[in-house]
């Protein structure tokens, strides 16, 4: 739905909403811990009845997509003056003519299973980036800072209400950055930014570690000095996720599926997001435990594998429509000896049509 042009600021809008969530969770538990009684926690678990109140009454206004009133009609008069309203002008013919070619494509492989279909060898690429980049996000071991910031901030000495209004500051630091991403993904590209954040992660995980295995040792804590160094530092590492892999994560995956495998490649993409985020938010204090300051270097050479990841496997989509996405993978270097051109003929039957 969105326009090619303009899709990576619309879709990083997505984890902005997180990141904005996130840390009014943050904001509103800091405030409700103060309530007297039994009733703090009340107050915050409630509160999360308004963002989905809010959900709801959205959900009621949400307007119909274009591609799905071309798979639900068999004219194609609704789907055309919706995405004359979205597009904002009436020239939409070669637009409309790529959505009901794409269309065609997934009605005949429709029948088919969805897991059996996602698992054909052309739609490899797609496979490998629906599983590859949500565990990619995860391992760069955001959610050990997102979770675990407060306490990380007492370990190297900052006192109990600073070590949570440090996790505030973190999430602010954040949420801006994804904002930023909103403004430039669809000017500098998804790869270039993936390679500055994962550049400035992998540094300041280096660091960190460094600070901390030096300084810190097994137990105790370090000098004020260090402990506001490595505070920056985690700064430093947030604002790289907040622009790179936390956006970026959902922003991939949204638009290089091909209709017919459009459902089953997100629906994997958030099933191995959650089990990541799942396994690190269970294992991370062993892992803390065992590795000690090794854990940042643990993280940061997962960064250095993703970053290399990309730098190998991961065409740009800046600016290209989804109906015509099979083209990137078609030159890439690797993947195109696996996808093959598929849905050319119908395409131009229907170009020739017109
Ligand atoms: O959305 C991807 C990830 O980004 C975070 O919200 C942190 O900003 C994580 O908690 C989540 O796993």
């Amino acid at each position: 739905m969105a326009p090619p042009k303009y899709r990576g600021a619309i879709n990083n809008g997505f984890q902005f909403s997180i990141g904005v969530g996130a840390l009014s969770a943050n904001l509103i538990n800091f405030g409700t811990e103060k309530i007297k009684g039994e009733w703090g926690w009340r107050v915050s678990l409630a509160m999360a009845a308004i963002p989905a109140f809010i959900l709801t009454l959205g959900a009621l206004c949400l307007p119909e997509t274009p591609n799905s009133l071309i798979q639900r009609y068999d004219t194609h008069h609704k789907a055309k003056a919706m995405l004359q309203r979205v597009r904002g002008t009436a020239q939409v013919d070669t637009e409309l003519e790529d959505l009901i070619a794409a269309s065609i494509l997934s009605k005949i492989t429709q029948h088919q299973r969805p897991f059996k279909c996602i698992l054909k060898r052309k739609y490899r690429p797609q496979l490998v980036m629906a599983i590859a980049i949500p565990f990619f996000q995860q391992v760069t071991g955001i959610n050990v800072i997102a979770f675990y910031a407060p306490l990380l901030f007492r370990t190297i000495g900052l006192g109990e209400s600073a070590s949570l209004m440090s996790a505030v500051v973190t999430g602010f630091i954040g949420t801006s950055s994804t904002f930023v991403s909103m403004l430039i993904a669809d000017k500098l590209g998804r790869r270039t930014l993936f390679m500055i954040g994962g550049a400035q992660m992998l540094i300041s995980q280096v660091m960190i570690g460094g600070i901390m295995a030096v300084k810190l040792g097994d137990h105790g804590s370090v000098s004020k000095g260090y402990a506001y160094m490595v505070l920056v530092l985690i700064g430093v590492y947030v604002a790289g996720f907040g622009w790179s892999w936390g956006p970026l994560g959902w922003l991939v995956p949204s638009e290089i599926f091909p209709l017919e495998i459009r459902s089953i490649g997100q629906s994997i993409t958030v099933a191995v997001s959650f089990v990541f985020t799942f396994i690190i938010a269970q294992t991370f204090l062993s892992m803390l435990c065992h590795f000690k300051a090794g854990i940042f270097f643990f993280f940061g050479g997962w960064v250095l594998v993703m970053t290399g990841f990309v730098y190998l496997f991961l065409p740009e989509t800046k600016s290209v429509p989804i109906e015509k996405m099979d083209q990137v993978w078609r030159q890439h270097w690797f993947w195109k000896k696996l996808s093959r051109k598929r849905g050319w003929t119908v395409w131009m039957t229907i170009r020739m049509m017109n």
